[in-house]
């Protein structure tokens, strides 16, 4: 499939769709970088195995240029004397056929003929310069989207990029698109967004960050509709889980149906003027779209929060400075009380869990062992998410995790990072927090 950029009804250029990346050349060679910073000192007896922890660094390219400090991610400037000595660089050229890059038509041979796409070459996909531009956020959804607001929560003046799916906001990320991606990874209402963590596993993208938002939910509908008219409430899935209560209470009679977001659903029922239809979406949806608040504030509960965090191409350098929260993804083979070893080396270091999450391990879902007598046992096996409060900057972090590595067949870092501190209060009733 291709991508092709798309106007939304609404004139919104959205990237869309999938890209089939065919390298040119060969698979590049990729080693492990090596953070060279005293700060991220790895105990001995785990430096030899330091690739095995499929780790934060980033993936380089033997040919690869040595960074410029245009390169460094926005997130570590001011970072101090750490650096990265290596970069993330696709030497492959990409065979993409992505109309999203305007093509400057006053240089067509002949303008009156229209030009097939021009593929865009390694050179196209220039990074935005960090200093003093925008840079270009991706996000799965249309404007009016809460991952729009946070998006701008997480990089204020920021160009947010919709997307229509969630892997795309993370291809446009790794085809230098956009610099950074905004995804949702679990709601304090509605729980894991399980499409993003097993995204995280799939691709290469490295968690630089986190916000915390806190969501509230109208019920939109086109003027002059009326609650009791109503046979269908549309929206994301989480924004239907969030609201199921409220909903029952206002509009029991009308159906449910779950979309990809919820200002998509919004957009979607002004622009088909469906009288018949509400949207669980923002009171910004409203606005753009010019449908009417019908409810405000109607998630079960006030304190409704959704935690987004940030991807990048690059890891952040970890520090001490601050509030750091770790997240990795683990395997382990078949033993007993894995999980238990695996959490008291936590434990035993003092270090708090935030987020367990628990996924199909989808290169070996299940493990089959015959007992003559007893008959198959058939494991289920699964991928460990966990978050933890410590910055891999700490020995105590590095030790949990040379001890964590000792009973994993697989274990990679997606991210130290800094924990979103930003003091918020749940919006009184009412009062649209976006
Ligand atoms: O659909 C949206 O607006 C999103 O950004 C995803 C989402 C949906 C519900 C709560 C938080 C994020």
């Amino acid at each position: 499939m291709h991508a092709l950029s798309r106007s939304t009804p609404t004139g919104n250029l959205r990237l869309s769709s999938f890209v089939r990346m065919r390298r040119s050349s060969g698979p590049s060679r990729a080693v492990w970088c090596v953070y060279r910073s005293e700060s991220v000192h790895f105990p001995n007896g785990i430096g030899t195995s330091r690739a095995d922890w499929q780790s934060s660094c980033a993936v380089l390219n033997a040919s690869s240029k040595p960074p410029s400090h245009q390169d460094q991610p926005a997130e570590v400037h001011g970072g101090g004397a750490d650096h990265v000595d290596a970069v993330n660089v696709h030497q492959a050229a990409i065979d993409l056929n992505l109309n999203l890059v305007p093509i400057d038509s006053s240089k067509s041979s002949s303008p009156a003929v229209p030009q097939p796409p021009k593929p865009l070459t390694i050179t196209d996909l220039s990074p935005a310069p960090m200093h003093g531009s925008q840079l270009r956020v991706a996000y799965q959804g249309v404007p009016g989207a809460y991952s729009e607001a946070a998006a701008g929560k997480a990089y204020p003046n920021c160009e947010a990029i919709p997307c229509d799916q969630f892997e795309v906001a993370f291809q446009a990320v790794e085809l230098w698109i956009a610099d950074r991606a905004v995804l949702p990874v679990e709601n304090s209402l509605g729980g894991s967004i399980h499409r993003n963590y097993d995204l995280l596993l799939r691709h290469r993208l490295h968690i630089v960050g986190e916000v915390q938002l806190p969501v509230h939910h109208c019920l939109l509908a086109l003027p002059g509709t009326r609650m009791e008219y109503l046979s269908r409430v549309t929206s994301h899935p989480q924004a239907l889980s969030q609201c199921e209560h409220t909903l029952t209470k206002l509009c029991p009679q009308a159906a449910r149906e779950a979309v990809d977001d919820t200002a998509g659903a919004a957009e979607y029922i002004a622009v088909n003027n469906l009288r018949d239809t509400a949207a669980i979406a923002s009171a910004k949806a409203a606005e753009l779209y010019g449908l009417q608040v019908l409810a405000d504030g109607i998630q079960d509960d006030s304190s409704n929060v959704t935690r987004f965090v940030m991807l990048a191409r690059e890891p952040i350098i970890p520090r001490t400075d601050r509030p750091f929260k770790t997240s990795i993804v683990f395997a382990h083979e078949r033993g007993t009380s894995v999980l238990f070893k695996v959490l008291s080396a936590f434990a035993f270091r003092n270090i708090s869990l935030t987020k367990i999450e628990s996924r199909p391990h989808r290169n070996r879902p299940i493990r089959l062992v015959d007992d003559a007598y007893e008959g198959t046992a058939k494991h289920f096996e699964y991928m460990f998410y966990v978050d933890f409060e410590a910055s891999l900057a700490e020995v105590r972090a590095q030790n949990a995790l040379a001890e964590v590595q000792e009973f994993t067949s697989f274990l990679r870092v997606l991210g130290s990072y800094p924990m979103d501190m930003t003091p918020w209060s749940p919006p009184p009733r009412g009062e649209p927090e976006i």
